[in-house]
């Protein structure tokens, strides 16, 4: 999947064409900008008025300072701008906010959140490569801070913080390792019988739910977190947990209902504890509870089904391994605690993920119909040839569905962009950027700018397959370099083989009205699901 990220290989023409976006102080460009329609005037002589950053010493730089961004208050930094119906900004709609950032200050922000807390928001997909090459061997994120304070607290169960908080060399301890399983083509893809399984379960139970008349399934999110909870512990832990059940379609297990209620409970946190005040390092808040309790559970069911296979390999005379969690236990190097680790943060990653982006290219595909189509034709031609299983060779051939995800990740992405901390001193776009800066990127944003994407609000997965180069730093669902997601190519084989079952079953929907995304710890859809299925047999 690594082919989409190979680097920056610009041509003279992307370079007169991709625009640099500069001089927004006046008030004739920002009359042009606010339009949201008009093309925003840049060039590469743009690019030298501002000096190419990249060719700016740290002495020629300006200040960090003079980045242009929101008036911030004594001690309330820029908060109070977010004061629900009178501020102008939103967390809950952070693209919109960025869209009116970018609008207001340029490509490149600085904004005080609250006092001394600095942030700096990217939108130039250069800009957004400068940090990537800076981000050094151990690139370092400031998320899940509650979460590393759980885990340290526990040395009887967790080595460290784990993969989703921990920084520098003791991050990469584990990632190195866990990487190897989890990127290596052959144990993802030893785990792809099971999932197309699953896939197949819950077309079946599509039919068994939808209203026999409408073709309506009530609470379709919930239904998808089944299936993306059963789809992730049947590809890490070798157990199907009974979440798509057809015989009793409405009911799950109490430990599938557990762990979704976990997962959901310790996301849910993750955003207020990250930011705000950290009562919860003095005091056992709600909110530290409810994370607490949460991983409490995820905990003991990892656990249980780590130790079972780990009995069963004891007593197995040939240790030759097959799945994910076999290559774990047998190969990684990784001691049980860290294993479980590891397997903890797929529970807490795999489900609102994959349900999200399955959500919404469903959305995609059932408002242009004609796409669907084209979708409904592939994979009913290749799911012909491989008996209704979605297989290797299946997805290897797959190429309209692999364009369908990616464009509609375009459109609506797992999160706004991707957080970093400046690991050094470094120079953005002619700014010096202080070591320790936190760096939000705005790839939601850009990803909808006329200047980087022809019709930039409507759903062309054909502009995949065009030889038009689009800058690889734009479309990032999975973030990008070492510290990327390690579990994409588990993620793309789970939801690739729901959507192509889906497609191939069902003519998809849509009742409801336009469908945005409402950014909490991942974007989510801001209204319920209305899809309908009429079966296409
Ligand atoms: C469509 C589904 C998914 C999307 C869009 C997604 C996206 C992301 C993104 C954007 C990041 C941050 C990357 C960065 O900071 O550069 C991330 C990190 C991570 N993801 Fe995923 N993810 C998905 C599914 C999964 C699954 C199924 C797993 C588990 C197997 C997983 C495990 C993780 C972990 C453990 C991290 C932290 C990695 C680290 O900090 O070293 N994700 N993911």
């Amino acid at each position: 999947m690594l082919k989409f990220y190979q680097g920056p290989v610009w041509c003279a023409r992307q370079r007169e064409m991709l625009p640099l976006i500069v001089r927004c102080k006046s008030a004739k460009a920002l009359t042009s900008m606010r339009s949201g329609t008009a093309t925003l005037h840049f060039s590469s002589r743009a690019g030298d008025a501002l000096g190419n950053p990249k060719d700016l010493g740290k002495a020629a730089a300006k200040p960090f300072r003079d980045i242009p961004g929101p008036k911030s208050l004594p001690l309330v930094g820029t908060l109070y701008l977010y004061l629900p119906f009178i501020g102008k900004y939103s967390f809950g709609r952070l693209h919109h906010t960025g869209l009116k950032k970018l609008r207001e200050f340029g490509p490149i922000v600085r904004e005080e959140l609250i006092s001394n807390v600095n942030l700096l928001l990217l939108f130039d997909p250069r800009d957004i490569e400068t940090m990537y090459a800076t981000e050094g061997r151990y690139p370092m994120r400031r998320s899940h801070v509650a979460l590393e304070k759980y885990r340290l607290d526990r040395p009887e169960m967790y080595n460290s913080g784990g993969l989703l908080p921990t920084n520098g060399p003791e991050w990469w301890k584990l990632r190195s390792p866990a990487q190897k399983v989890l990127s290596r083509p052959q144990s993802v893809l030893s785990r792809l019988p099971v999932v197309s399984e699953v896939a197949q379960d819950f077309v079946d139970l599509v039919a068994i739910l939808r209203d026999p008349v409408t073709g309506f399934i009530p609470n379709f999110l919930d239904l998808e977190k089944r299936l993306f909870l059963e789809l992730t512990m049947a590809a890490t832990l070798d157990v199907r947990l009974g979440c798509i059940d057809k015989v009793n379609p409405h009911n799950i297990s109490e430990e599938a209902m557990s762990l979704i209620k976990a997962s959901d409970d310790s996301n849910s946190t993750i955003f207020s504890t990250d930011n705000g005040l950290h009562l919860w390092k003095v005091f056992n808040t709600p909110t530290y509870k409810k994370l607490t309790n949460g991983q409490d559970t995820i905990y003991r069911i990892a656990y249980k089904y780590v130790d079972a296979k780990d009995n069963e390999l004891k007593s197995r005379p040939e240790d030759n391994p097959t799945t994910v969690l076999e290559y774990f236990l047998l190969r990684s190097g990784l001691d049980k605690k860290d294993i479980i680790s590891v397997f903890c943060d797929t529970l807490l990653a795999g489900i609102d993920t994959g349900s999200v982006t399955l959500s919404f290219a469903l959305y995609n595909l059932a408002t242009n119909p004609e796409k669907q189509e084209l979708l409904a034709q592939e994979a009913r031609d290749l799911l012909s040839q491989s008996d209704g299983k979605v297989t290797k060779v299946v997805l290897a051939q797959a190429r309209y569905l692999k364009a369908v995800v990616k464009e509609s990740s375009r459109l609506y992405p797992i999160s706004i962009g991707v957080g970093r901390i400046a690991a050094e001193e470094t120079v953005i776009r002619g700014y010096n950027i202080p070591k320790g800066t936190v760096i939000v990127t705005q790839n939601q944003v850009s990803c909808r700018l006329p200047e980087y994407f022809e019709n930039p609000n409507e759903f062309l997965p054909e502009r995949w397959f065009t030889k038009d180069a689009i800058n690889p730093f734009l479309v990032l669902p999975f973030g990008h370099g070492p510290r990327a997601c390690i579990g994409r190519r588990m993620a793309e084989q789970n939801v690739y083989a729901a959507l192509i079952m889906i497609a191939a079953n069902y003519k998809i929907g849509w009742k409801g009205g336009k469908l945005d995304c409402y950014s909490t710890h991942t974007n989510e859809p801001d209204s319920p699901l209305d899809f309908t299925f009429t079966p296409r047999d």
